[in-house]
């Protein structure tokens, strides 16, 4: 019988296998942030031991950042951009701090420096991690103390999850975006929808995605659940990597592609699970609740919670209206916002803000707008092309990279009771700030949005 993509990357790094306990994995990259590492390099120091593979592990300053130039007053958040320096030091890590040319998000610096890859494990204390599977490979989030074994072995024990096939078949239509996709596959499956699985993205619509598209669709598959997501290699993901930093060059380069090659699904293989979706009949999606299941296509109103037969999740729903501020039948289109987030591991990379820019460019904006490029070299790009003048001129602010609105982790907070459309990825009680309101969008329902200061997709303007 042939084999899905995922076992075969998984295979390919077992080190050790025993009945009745988990595979023993090889890591072949481990991304380090300033808030999990911390415990992990004191268990390290305590245990006398030295870092296996720093030449595999690459470290990065982003949640805790400001995005404002100037030094980080929080003093929790001082704390822990220090101590990873001063990790990082000690043990031999590349780190990328603030106001560094690679500083970014972490799971934006791994693909831009070429150094995720089709093929490979690649692990992170943070859940995102699963970003990186849209090369072909296995990403997925670990535990602190997790962190603490892969960078003493470069290795971890687990058990290989099952596998699932999201067939996504026809075309997204003109306007429909990746994170439309993705939303509306969480609304479908639901937020635990994926667990225990590996998913793999497949079909016409994913096919057709760009890179940047696809890192979307992964980046959110712990959303649903997922422990991780992929999407087999092909074309596209060779032509972004072809050139970068990090990625094998000359008859190394040749090498790779043939391999990478082989890394797709056989069409004899059997999933645990499929699941189908229409491309074709999707529109701009939105959330409306406080989980990134609870959303709907744009053109439809906030549901009715006495209409959900499953009781959980009609009490789920009940008291996400009450803490959003909604009232049953209002048209989405007619949820007023007060600032709009562009940005995060989910939607800051450059295709992200020139399409933001496309329709803001020519415009003013009515909200509080904060474009956050999602690593200094998103930014840089983005300057070089002008967008930030765009963004500037339509009265939005034009940030340093980091997560910032992403999570109250910095100074880029909601107030209390503030409502925000935005491009990242969570929508939990209080992610934004205490109080705050979140409703997921894509980058270009976050721009239109910011133009009218009513939930809106750029057809609307
Ligand atoms: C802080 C970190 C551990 C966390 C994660 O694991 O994802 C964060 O990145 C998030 O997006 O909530
Ligand atoms: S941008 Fe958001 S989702 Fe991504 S790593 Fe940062 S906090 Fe987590």
């Amino acid at each position: 019988m042939g084999r899905t993509l995922a076992e075969k990357v998984w295979e390919r790094h077992v080190v050790r296998r025993a009945e009745g306990e988990p595979d023993l994995l090889f890591i072949d990259l481990h991304l380090i942030h300033e808030v999990t590492s911390p415990q992990a390099f004191d268990g390290l120091r305590m245990a006398g031991r030295k870092l296996r593979r720093p030449d595999l592990t690459i470290a990065t300053e982003d949640h805790n950042v400001p995005t404002v130039l100037g030094p980080i007053s929080d003093p929790v958040s001082k704390t822990q951009v220090e101590t990873l320096r001063k990790n990082a030091a000690e043990f031999g890590v590349r780190l990328h701090p603030m106001g560094d040319a690679g500083q970014g998000v972490v799971h934006i610096i791994g693909p831009q420096f070429g150094l995720t890859q089709p093929g490979m494990t690649i692990v992170c204390g943070d859940s995102h991690t699963s970003t990186h599977g849209a090369f072909g490979g296995i990403a997925f989030g670990i535990g602190t103390s997790e962190v603490e074994h892969v960078l003493a072995t470069q290795t971890l024990p687990a058990y290989r999850p099952k596998t699932m096939a999201i067939e996504v078949a026809g075309e997204l239509p003109a306007g429909v975006t990746a994170k439309d996709l993705i939303l509306a596959i969480i609304a479908k499956i639901g937020t635990g929808g994926g667990q225990g699985y590996i998913v793999e993205y497949r079909g016409e619509a994913v096919r057709k995605l760009s890179m940047e598209g696809r890192m979307t669709v992964c980046n959110m598959s712990i959303e649903a659940g997922a422990r991780a997501g992929m999407i087999a290699p092909d074309e596209t993901t060779f032509a972004y990597l072809k050139g970068r930093t990090h990625a094998p060059q000359g008859a190394a380069w040749e090498q790779a592609v043939e391999y990478w090659k082989t890394l797709k699904t056989d069409d004899d293989a059997v999933f645990d699970k499929v699941v189908e979706i229409d491309a074709s009949t999707l529109t701009p999606f939105v959330t409306w609740g406080t989980n990134p299941g609870q959303g709907l296509p744009l053109g439809e109103a906030v549901p009715d919670p006495g209409r959900i037969a499953d009781a959980t999740e009609r009490a789920a729903a009940e008291r996400a209206l009450e803490y959003m501020g909604l009232t049953a039948g209002t048209p989405l289109r007619e949820i007023e916002v007060d600032t709009v987030f562009v940005g995060s591991c989910t939607n800051g990379r450059i295709e992200d803000l020139r399409a933001a820019a496309e329709i803001l460019r020519g415009r003013k904006v009515r909200t509080r707008t904060l474009i956050v490029p999602g690593s200094m070299l998103v930014k840089l790009e983005a300057e070089k092309e002008g967008l930030d003048k765009v963004f500037e001129a339509a009265g939005a602010e034009w940030r340093q990279a980091g997560c910032s609105m992403c999570l109250g982790m910095n100074p880029d907070t909601l107030q209390p009771g503030e409502r925000s459309a935005s491009t990242s990825n969570r929508n939990f009680e209080g992610r934004q700030g205490k109080g705050g309101r979140t409703h997921l969008v894509s980058p270009q329902v976050a721009a239109a949005t910011a133009v009218t200061g009513r939930l809106t997709a750029p057809a609307d303007l």
